[in-house]
């Protein structure tokens, strides 16, 4: 499988570093505009090869489109990361003419590819690039919903005093500090309700904490955070490569799904060698309903400002 990197930055070259320690693919090509910047992280990441014990091979090239040819997945990064203090759809100016001309110079090279959007606002850009190259809508993924119900997992075992391999959870709607929702009543320790572990009190604490979560990482780091979304974006890859059907959480068109219509946005999703082999129509409380259909009414506001 030759898998492409749009952004050799943070977390593009993460993405490229889990996916090669994983050896599932045979070749990733990062791309970037900075001349020499994705020749340089391929290079430094290709000296892990030995270390790591990895036989991928990981090659860079400065916006020459032609060398991603016969692509199977590629992963748009590209664009700008947030700020302390910045919401995620403040990226929209730059980064809405960056994942349009990246996706439309992707198909043009790669007519089979499975895109997977990263750039945010996320759940925007991904119905950006469902406008821009008419793909179906299987093969065009946003990444958002895996890494927040990583964070989800994170928060949980925290308050449970578990592993995270303990706990289970998932988080659907917007990738965005309010839209996010994550279901708390349906997540499990070990398979029982994490509600008889915590109070209403701690479990409001660990979805706050979850919904800011990407805020929180921004204000420590000076710069959004790359290690989790590395790996999120690496796990999905990896789920195309083995045709795994495993469900993720991710921004996909919607057609009627969950009473929306003509938006991406977080729903659980059977990723397998298609990409979206089927978006999963889980029964949801009034309450949580209502809390899609509210995150759903923030991120159409969002697509709104591309006309
Ligand atoms: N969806 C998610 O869960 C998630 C998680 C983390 C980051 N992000 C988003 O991913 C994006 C990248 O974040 P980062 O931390 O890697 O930023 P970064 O600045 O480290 O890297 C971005 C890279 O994109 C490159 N770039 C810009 N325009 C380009 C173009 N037209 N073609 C090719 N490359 C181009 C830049 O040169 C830079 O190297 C941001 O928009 C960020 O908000 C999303
Ligand atoms: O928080 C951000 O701006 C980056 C990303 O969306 C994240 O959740 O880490």
């Amino acid at each position: 499988m030759k898998v492409t990197v749009v952004g050799a930055g943070a977390v593009g070259a993460s993405c490229a570093e889990y996916i090669a320690i994983k050896d599932f693919a045979s070749e990733v090509t990062l791309i970037d505009i900075k001349e020499g910047f994705a020749e340089g992280k391929a290079m430094d990441l290709m000296q892990c090869a030995s270390l790591n014990g990895f036989d991928t091979k990981i090659t860079g090239v400065t916006n020459n489109y032609a060398a991603t040819a016969g692509s199977d997945v590629a992963v748009i990064t590209s664009g700008i990361p947030r700020k302390p203090g910045m919401t995620r759809e403040e990226l929209i100016g730059i980064n809405a003419g960056i994942v349009k001309s990246v996706s439309e110079n992707l198909i043009k090279h790669s007519p089979n590819v499975i895109i997977i959007v990263v750039s945010n606002p996320m759940d925007t850009m991904a119905y950006l690039a469902h406008k821009a190259t008419g793909l179906p809508k299987n093969r065009i993924i946003g990444m958002g919903g895996a890494l927040d119900s990583a964070r989800f997992k994170f928060r949980l075992a925290e308050a449970l005093g578990c592993p995270a391999s303990d706990v289970d959870g998932m988080v659907i709607g917007g990738h965005s500090d309010t839209g996010m929702v994550p279901l708390i009543g349906k997540a499990v320790r070990n398979s029982v309700k994490v509600s008889e572990f915590l109070s209403e009190e701690r479990m409001q604490e660990v979805v706050e904490a979850t919904k800011v979560g990407g805020a929180t990482l921004t204000k420590l780091l000076g710069t959004s955070a790359w290690y989790a979304p590395g790996a999120a974006v690496s796990a999905m890859v990896q789920a195309i490569a083995l045709d795994s059907k495993k469900m993720f959480p991710c921004s996909a068109l919607l057609e009627g799904e969950y009473g929306l219509n003509d938006i991406s946005i977080g729903v659980p999703c059977i990723i397998g060698k298609n990409g979206i082999e089927k978006i999963v129509e889980i029964e949801l409380s009034e309450a949580e309903l209502a809390k899609i259909q509210e995150s759903a009414v923030g991120v159409k506001a969002t697509n709104a400002l591309l006309d």
